[in-house]
């Protein structure tokens, strides 16, 4: 029978119990060992859940405390050394310092830079490593957790990041090529192995999910040497990981690696099946990662029963492991939690748990069990349901769709002309100084949205509760003199989700939360209809807000590119129409907002790069569809209406021109943690229009100081026309405290007034 396991299980908790156990640990008000205690419960609770749900055998060292790949330079020793005095003292201490900052009497450390994880929402940490670096091996962490598994009577298989991926991901601060450091690297990690093996671990899990990329031959090169190494040196059986992609043309070198096992993406990738099959050398573990770890539908038998059966009849039994195709970090833990979904949604999904579930059931219909197959007779004709079902039609929506022409993505004139109008009518002074949207959601609102929800606040109160909150937000930014102001999103839960309510076709749960970075989660609402806006959404919030200031009100919405790559979309029409959809619902906002005297809207896209595939080969195909979608949801505005765009955690270098071609009057990026290093890209191209780098990294509770962002923007100054440069924050507020957002726009209007001093008066 195929063995049933996973690569990875998502560490927050179902009810969020590692995000109150780490902030509360932040706060100051419970102990390291408090929530050590926690993070050591929801381990085992997982392991024992998915034992449950029909694991044959359970992943560790998987779990992590703030991000795995933090996780994996701290289990080789690098750490910077601007974070050694504290790590010396106060490990615990030094290990959030690198993710979050550290600020005390004694301190005052900057955080690694953060980015996304491949193509997903999920932020790692970036290690910061150097030419000449030195590393150790530190297998504490993935030991102590190997033995909690075995205790607790698991068959369980230590994680590791592999060391090439490790590199690819890192950056190095004299700007050398980070897999120059694999000869030092190599030695440190192979240690890492050997601790684990002598543990006596059966398997050991190795994560290179880097094979799914294009690489180049050095890259390949490594490749070979690092696991040409590993089998000269240990025994240990080694299952490499290689998920969110095919191997295309690293398939044959991923077969030719000597390790015991492959795991391959079957979900994303179903078509490299038969290939796959005939490169595995004989003797080989096949992990065939068969229901989808990235989309919460539960699978379709139809589907997936033809594959399972080309599987068993190649691959003999004691040699096939089924698995989801990549960890379930992903998505939620568990759908049986989601009792209010509309119509039948809830027998259509599938989170953690049910994933699971689902393998065992695969793998017993395989071993003949007639109760499973009947099961999955049963779920076939649940997603056949799915797919006929009437509800995830709308044939408004389709006519308009079919409708679209080119005209619906143009403005009616070039940037040139709209500047000048714009000029003319908004009258801003040199540098402008804004801020991307939200406002800190202090925990009053939060639970005040809380009791709201649960009936114990009537609407009335709320929404008094809302207004104080954008009175304050509003006094606050003409206090601190910042030109272009925001309502600072209180009415919203999440940027993505709060759209996902008000749209038709978008269904939205209750607990179904996924880690984002750190303890900050999201609830991925989950598009399983055609996409239709019933009403305006935000008009109210922004006319409300413009009545309070003679300044000019920065209307907010979230761009339809980001609306479906932070949504599981329905996987039964092409992302491309479901985009364009949303983008349609999204321009009657923009249009309403106009109408409502609303001068200025910013359509955040934070997610267009994060959505790039990951070959290059797919990328034009992407950005055509992707730049459309922002174009026809600013289309057709009056040249005079300022259109703004937002992105972060963006490396732009390879996709300025589709920037570009959004064609935004104004785009705001981050670039703080990374010192301004994104610049590059805009200044190689002449990116031509009004271009905010961020001077503030608001990810980080720590207040920069003046000099610092006179700093950063001193840097942008050197690069950009002083006519196209804004002032701004990296990205929104929400996650900070007045306090901090105070000192820190307050600092900020101060370095762009001193600027524009030096501006009209060169020193
Ligand atoms: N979808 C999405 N992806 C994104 C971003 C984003 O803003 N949205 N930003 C970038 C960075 N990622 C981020 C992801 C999450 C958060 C964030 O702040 N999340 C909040 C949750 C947001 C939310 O949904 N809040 C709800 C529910 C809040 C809540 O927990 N309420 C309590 C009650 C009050 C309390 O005790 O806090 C409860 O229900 O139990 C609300 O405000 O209504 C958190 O983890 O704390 C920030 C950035 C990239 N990706
Ligand atoms: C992740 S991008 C966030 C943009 C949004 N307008 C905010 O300020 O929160
Ligand atoms: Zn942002």
């Amino acid at each position: 029978m195929p063995h049933v396991t996973y690569l990875g299980f998502p560490r927050i908790g179902r009810r969020r119990e590692l995000k109150r156990a780490l902030e509360s640990h932040w706060k100051g008000e419970t102990s390291a060992s408090d929530l050590l205690a926690t993070a050591a419960s929801l381990r085992q609770r997982h392991w024992q859940l998915a034992r449950e749900a029909g694991a044959d055998s359970v992943p560790v060292n998987d779990f992590s405390l703030y991000d795995h790949v933090l996780d994996a330079a701290v289990a080789v020793d690098a750490i910077p050394a601007r974070y050694r005095d504290l790590h010396d003292r106060a490990p615990l201490a030094a290990y959030f310092a690198m993710a979050r900052g550290h600020q005390d009497g004694t301190f005052d450390l900057r955080a690694l830079e953060m980015t996304k994880w491949f193509d997903t929402n999920y932020h790692y940490l970036v290690p910061e490593l150097h030419a000449g670096q030195l590393f150790r091996a530190r297998p504490e962490k993935a030991v102590a957790e190997y033995r909690e598994a075995v205790a607790a009577g698991h068959a369980a298989r230590p994680v590791l990041l592999g060391p090439v991926t490790f590199l690819l991901l890192s950056k190095t601060v004299d700007g050398s090529h980070p897999l120059g450091l694999l000869d030092a690297l190599l030695p440190a990690w192979l240690d890492l192995v050997d601790a684990l093996a002598a543990e006596g671990t059966a398997w050991i899990q190795v994560d290179e999910p880097a094979l799914a990329l294009d690489l180049d031959v050095g890259t390949r090169d490594a490749f070979r040497r690092v696991y040409d190494a590993l089998a000269a040196r240990s025994s240990a059986k080694i299952l490499l990981a290689t998920y969110f992609g095919a191997l295309d043309g690293n398939l044959g070198l991923a077969a030719s690696l000597p390790v015991a096992g492959l795991h391959v993406d079957l979900a994303r990738a179903s078509a490299q099946l038969h290939a796959v099959l005939d490169a595995l050398p004989d003797g080989r573990v096949l992990s065939a990662g068969l229901v989808d770890g990235r989309n919460v539908w539960l699978s379709d038998p139809e589907a997936i029963l033809p594959r399972l059966e080309a599987l068993t009849e190649r691959v003999p039994s004691d040699r096939l492991w089924i698995a989801p195709s990549c960890s379930l970090l992903h998505v939620p833990i568990d759908a049986s939690d989601e009792k209010q979904l509309p119509g039948e949604l809830n027998q259509w999904l599938s989170f953690a748990r049910q994933k699971i579930g689902e393998l065992r059931l695969y793998a017993d219909a395989a071993a003949g069990s007639a109760e499973a197959a009947n099961a999955l007779v049963r779920q076939n004709d649940i997603v056949a349901r799915r797919l006929a079902s009437p509800e995830v039609v709308r044939s408004a929506v389709r006519a308009r769709a079919r409708g679209l022409t080119p005209q619906f993505s143009q403005r009616r004139s070039g940037y040139a002309h709209r500047a000048a109008v714009q000029r003319d009518r908004f009258g801003l002074p040199p540098l402008p100084t804004t801020t991307i949207g939200s406002f800190p959601q202090t925990l009053e609102l939060r639970t005040a949205r809380a009791a709201f929800r649960a009936g114990k606040l009537d609407e009335i109160a709320y929404d008094t509760v809302l207004r104080d909150e954008v009175r304050r937000a509003v006094r606050f930014q003409e206090d601190a003199g910042i030109d272009v102001l925001v309502h600072g999103e209180p009415e919203r839960n999440d940027m993505v989700e709060y759209f996902g309510e008000q749209l038709e076709g978008y269904a939205f749960t209750k607990y179904g939360w996924v880690q984002s970075y750190g303890s900050r989660c999201v609830k991925p609402p989950i598009i399983y209809g055609d996409v239709a806006r019933p009403a305006a959404m935000t008009v109210a919030w922004s006319s409300y807000a413009q009545s309070l200031t003679t300044k000019p009100m920065k209307g907010m919405l979230t761009g339809p590119v980001t609306m479906l790559q932070w949504s599981f979309v329905r996987d039964d029409l092409p992302r491309a129409d479901v985009c364009r959809q949303i983008a349609l619902a999204l321009r009657d906002e923009v249009h309403d907002l106009e109408r409502a005297g609303i001068g200025i809207v910013q359509i955040d896209e934070p997610a267009l790069r994060e959505g790039l595939p990951l070959r290059r080969a797919d990328w034009d195909a992407y950005l055509d569809w992707a730049v459309e979608a922002f174009r026809i949801t600013a289309g057709g505005t009056s040249d005079a209406t300022q259109v703004h765009t937002h992105m972060c955690y963006s490396e732009f270098n390879d996709i300025i021109e589709a920037v570009a071609a959004m064609d935004a009057d104004v785009i705001s990026i981050e670039t703080s943690r990374s010192r301004m290093e994104l610049l590059e890209a805009f200044t190689r191209f002449q990116y031509p229009n009004g271009i905010g780098p961020g001077v503030y990294d608001i990810h980080s509770p720590r207040v920069p100081a003046q000099a610092e962002m006179a700093d950063l923007l001193a840097r942008a100054l050197q690069v950009l026309a002083p006519e196209q440069l804004w002032v701004n924050p990296d990205c929104g507020l929400k996650t900070r405290g007045w306090k901090e957002v105070g000192e820190a726009l307050t600092g900020m209007v101060a370095v762009a007034r001193a600027a524009r001093e030096r501006l009209v008066q060169p020193a």
